[in-house]
């Protein structure tokens, strides 16, 4: 077992990792059982394939289960869908401090962290994460948030978890795509601000990808340690630290929302893409080597994710796709804050980019 701390005063908690721990969930989740029952918010696909081992687990404590079971998907993360779920969490009489469980992907995390966030003014919950992405990134932190017609996650608020169990089997049953999609965040660990970890993916892709043990649990807990750390120090966004966390992004969440938040591109697809066009803007704009730009894009390509518009299906124009970045939520003054690079390994946050410049950058790009 391998405990992560995230430091944040009276909002400390820990993120356990271990192989086989839903199985153990009521003793590992009992110091945070209150309400003599367990609230745990799933969607169908997790909930056919691994809420019956935590029920398993949670009802051999003899503890009742209260399941509410959501669509999945990202179109989940919607306004109507958090009207029902905080509905639903009131009918229930749900107390402030009875966790509630978030068992499921980035969606799922991202939607009751939210609920959480606003029934009562702030009730407790733990998260579940049943994906890569969510066990390496988005459980960890506290950003909750959902979709807006504007843009991506411009609806939320910072609440961290009160615990977060990490079992890296839960991920046995996820297809093959979506842990693609989760290892683009992997190699963002690197490509911000570790190069040695970025040399260990591009050595350990396969067998990550490929399910292998102890590359899974090596690149989960290097991620969340990572991630523990950017947080503890700037919890809020607020110091251009945790702003690298959203390497790849600005140019990512322009390309969902191009591709109207559909699986036709998912969230890791998207930001891999974004990442390499982060890199391929920051060679144009002589900041790194265009020879860190060109690994960076082969190293995803054969990871089977998009390194570019032409990848992620997007054929909008640089104009277009600028337009969707001015809705960013970092942007401050008039300007769109871009997260660059000056090599591998070594990323910084750019106040002075003109979105004119990165509309021209972007139709450069192949479609
Ligand atoms: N809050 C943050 O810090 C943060 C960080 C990164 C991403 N995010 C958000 O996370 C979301 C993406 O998360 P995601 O990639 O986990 O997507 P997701 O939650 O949609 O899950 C991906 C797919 O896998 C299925 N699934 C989940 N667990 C499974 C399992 N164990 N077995 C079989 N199928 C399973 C889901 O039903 C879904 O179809 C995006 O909305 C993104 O914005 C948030
Ligand atoms: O935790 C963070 O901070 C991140 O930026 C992690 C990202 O991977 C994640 O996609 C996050 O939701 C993006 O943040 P946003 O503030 O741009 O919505
Ligand atoms: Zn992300």
């Amino acid at each position: 077992m391998t405990l992560v701390p995230v430091a944040l005063g009276d909002r400390s908690y820990d993120i356990l990792i271990e192989a086989g721990a839903i199985d153990r969930a009521a003793a590992l989740l009992a110091p945070w059982q209150r309400g003599g029952r367990w609230i745990v918010v799933t969607e169908e696909n997790v909930y056919r394939h691994q809420f019956g081992r935590l029920q398993a687990a949670l009802s051999a404590a003899g503890v009742p289960i209260e399941p509410i079971v959501l669509p999945p998907g990202e179109g989940t993360k919607n306004w109507d869908i958090l009207r029902s779920l905080t509905e639903r969490l009131l009918a229930l009489e749900v107390e402030r401090s009875e966790s509630i469980v978030a068992l499921g992907g980035g969606v799922i995390g991202d939607l009751v962290g939210f609920a959480a966030s606003i029934v009562k003014r702030g009730c407790d919950f733990v998260q579940i994460p049943t994906t890569l992405l969510s066990q390496v990134d988005s459980s960890v932190g506290g950003k909750t948030a959902i979709n807006s017609a504007h843009g991506k996650n411009l609806v939320g608020a910072f609440h961290q978890p009160r615990f977060v169990l990490i079992d890296p089997t839960v991920l046995d049953t996820l297809p093959r795509r979506e842990v693609a999609a989760g290892y683009a965040e992997v190699v963002k660990y690197g490509l911000l601000g570790d190069f040695d970890f970025y040399q260990w993916c591009e050595t350990n892709a396969a067998a990550l990808l490929g399910g292998d043990p102890d590359a899974r649990a090596y690149a989960i807990e290097m991620s969340v340690r990572a991630k523990a750390r950017i947080v503890a120090a700037d919890e809020r966004e607020t110091a251009d630290h945790r702003a690298l966390l959203n390497l790849g992004h600005t140019f990512g969440h322009a390309l969902e929302a191009e591709t109207g938040y559909s699986d036709r591109l998912l969230h890791g697809e998207a930001v891999a893409a974004g990442m390499a066009l982060a890199f391929r803007y920051s060679a144009r704009r002589g900041l790194c080597e265009a020879q860190d730009a060109g690994r960076v894009a082969a190293h995803l390509r054969a990871a089977g994710l998009p390194q570019g518009l032409a990848d992620a299906g997007v054929a909008a124009s640089g104009a277009v796709l600028a337009g969707h970045m001015a809705h960013d939520k970092k942007k401050s003054g008039g300007r769109v804050p871009f997260i660059l690079a000056r090599g591998i390994g070594n990323a910084f946050v750019d106040k002075q980019v003109a979105l004119a410049d990165v509309a021209d950058f972007l139709d450069t790009e192949p479609r």
